[in-house]
């Protein structure tokens, strides 16, 4: 991720700051600022926000009252100080056009060649969607050869009807047509794409002041590349003149690029950010908000952020089927294929894991290639089953094993990977069946703290939990084996906790379940 550097540099100044008890407080103070200074400047961030981002700190850590409070108290100032400078640091100041349902929205997008202007097109308008509004995309990009043919196979794939013309030059009149035509149409939501050029050129700037003229956008959005430094800000500067933007979309949030120009590009022109582009596909898109961003930043984790990108990228239809099938306490194959399908939408797992507190880390431990290898072959096993098989409960394999050796083939894995699948299916069935009519978690999973005694299992008494976590903390190995088998994690499984996080206490009364550990031994996981 753009700026994850920057944010491990400040976590390791601000902690060592923390431990630190050997110098005075204003010493200890303005070694840490010197740290996270020199990692902002390195991450391309402008110098003269820099430098008010290290005096508004400085102020706030050394002023009389800051001074007189206890330790465990300063450590908190510290970390809250930062957190609030960098959160200001990212923050439009303004509020944002929010679109309104049952009204004719039209949201007009302006940027340089490249910046990822029709692709975050799509994802706006795949996000209006999914939100009930009625979408449409205009291409008003006569510029670029190709660019109509662009958008209309993105609006195809995401089903999103469109305007646009192979045979008119004049980008003014494809845009005044196509918002008039969705107009008529009683469109909610309608956003124009117009061309970009490699250089910020007159002509181009002109362009765009004649189509808000005839378009009259309720916002103009301005994508910016992440990942292009300190240019950033005379860019920006530029299209706000022209075009007068009200709000921005980074995009390529996912490269390793230092992201520092486009943070001070937003400062510059006290313009919020919005959304955030975190990879090419549609879904990879992600709400803004300054301190969703800066909790990732630092590591803290953001459930917020996870479970709106959850909204996003869940199918309504399949999630209410679901639900509905858990109501009854089931869980089908097919609603274990719609889970992992939608858990792949939501992009690398590194992205999923920055999102939940406690799991950045994590996948350092569990590799992130390895994890999403085992992901896909769970999504082979499943496409390569038949209707009948996916609809059932999973009993069909242990009645008819033959099946198992077909699947197998036809996904090009082991019977024996075919078999865990089967027993993960079995494992969320049982929890299903035992949540039945109970809590339920987030986006409506079941809620694991305090479920019911699994129907069949052996009663598991406080000692033997004990020497079971016992065993756990002693074997880490055997947790990343737990969690390789849920997929390494991933947030909106059933039988996970809030936040995607397995229960330990459930995981560990599977791990007394004897029949579970029949078959965990003969898949090597050493319960
Ligand atoms: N990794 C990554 N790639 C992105 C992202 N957004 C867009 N891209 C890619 O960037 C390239 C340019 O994106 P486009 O959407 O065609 O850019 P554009 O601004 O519309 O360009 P013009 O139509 O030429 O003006 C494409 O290959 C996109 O797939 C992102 O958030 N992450």
């Amino acid at each position: 991720m753009v700026l994850a550097d920057l944010g491990k540099r400040i976590n390791t100044a601000v902690n060592s700051a923390l431990s630190n008890s050997q110098d005075d407080y204003t010493t200890t103070v303005d070694v840490m600022l010197k740290s996270i200074v020199t990692a902002l400047l390195e991450s391309d961030v402008n110098i003269k926000l820099v430098f008010a981002l290290r005096n508004n700190i400085r102020t706030s850590l050394l002023d009389s009252k800051s001074r007189s409070i206890d330790n465990a108290q300063t450590k908190k100032l510290i970390q809250k100080t930062v957190f609030d400078e960098l959160c200001k640091l990212v923050d439009g100041e303004t509020e944002p056009y929010v679109p309104k349902k049952r009204k004719q929205n039209v949201i007009m997008f302006v940027g340089l060649q490249g910046s990822g202007k029709t692709t975050s097109c799509t994802k706006l308008a795949v996000y209006y969607s999914k939100r009930g509004f009625k979408t449409g995309l205009v291409c008003a990009d006569t510029f670029r050869a190709g660019a109509f043919d662009q958008l209309k196979q993105n609006a195809i794939k995401a089903r999103i009807p469109f305007y646009g013309s192979y045979t008119e030059t004049d980008p003014v009149k494809v845009a005044q047509e196509g918002v008039a035509k969705f107009k008529k149409e009683k469109f909610e939501v309608i956003i124009v794409d117009t061309s970009g050029r490699h250089r910020q050129e007159e002509e181009l700037f002109q362009e765009m002041v004649e189509i808000s003229q005839v378009v009259k956008p309720n916002q103009t959005i301005m994508v910016l590349d992440a990942s292009i430094g300190q240019a950033a800000e005379q860019q920006s500067k530029a299209f706000k003149d022209s075009s007068d933007f009200g709000a921005i979309i980074l995009t390529k949030m996912d490269s390793h690029a230092k992201g520092g120009g486009a943070i001070s590009a937003v400062a510059a022109t006290k313009t919020p950010i919005i959304f955030i582009g975190t990879g090419e596909h549609v879904h990879d898109f992600e709400k803004f908000s300054p301190k969703s961003f800066v909790s990732k930043l630092l590591g803290i984790g953001d459930i917020e952020s996870l479970l709106e990108h959850f909204q996003t990228v869940s199918n309504k239809e399949d999630t209410k089927a679901t639900m509905e099938n858990l109501q009854q306490g089931k869980f089908t194959l097919l609603d274990f294929q719609k889970q992992m399908q939608t858990i792949m939408k939501m992009g690398p797992l590194s992205n999923i894991a920055s999102m939940i507190p406690g799991m950045g880390n994590m996948l350092n431990q569990v590799s992130e290639e390895e994890t999403t290898k085992r992901m896909k072959k769970m999504v082979f096993v499943l496409d390569s089953m038949t209707q009948q098989e996916l609809e059932s409960d999973g009993r069909i394999f242990i009645d008819q094993p033959s099946r198992i050796v077909r699947v197998a083939k036809g996904s090009g894995t082991s019977a024996l990977e075919v078999e865990m699948i089967l027993m993960q299916q079995q494992m969320m069935a049982r929890m299903a069946q035992s949540t039945k009519g109970g809590q339920r978690g987030p986006g409506g999973m079941p809620a694991m703290p305090g479920m019911p005694q699994m129907p069949g299992m052996p009663q598991v008494s406080p000692a033997m939990m004990q020497q079971a976590q016992q065993k756990l903390r002693q074997n880490p190995g055997m947790m990343k084996n737990m969690m390789n088998m849920f997929g390494g994690g991933g947030g909106g499984m059933p039988g996970m906790g809030a936040g995607g996080m397995p229960n330990m206490d459930e995981m560990m009364k599977m791990m007394q379940d004897p029949q579970m550990q029949q078959m965990a031994q003969q898949f090597g996981l050493g319960m």
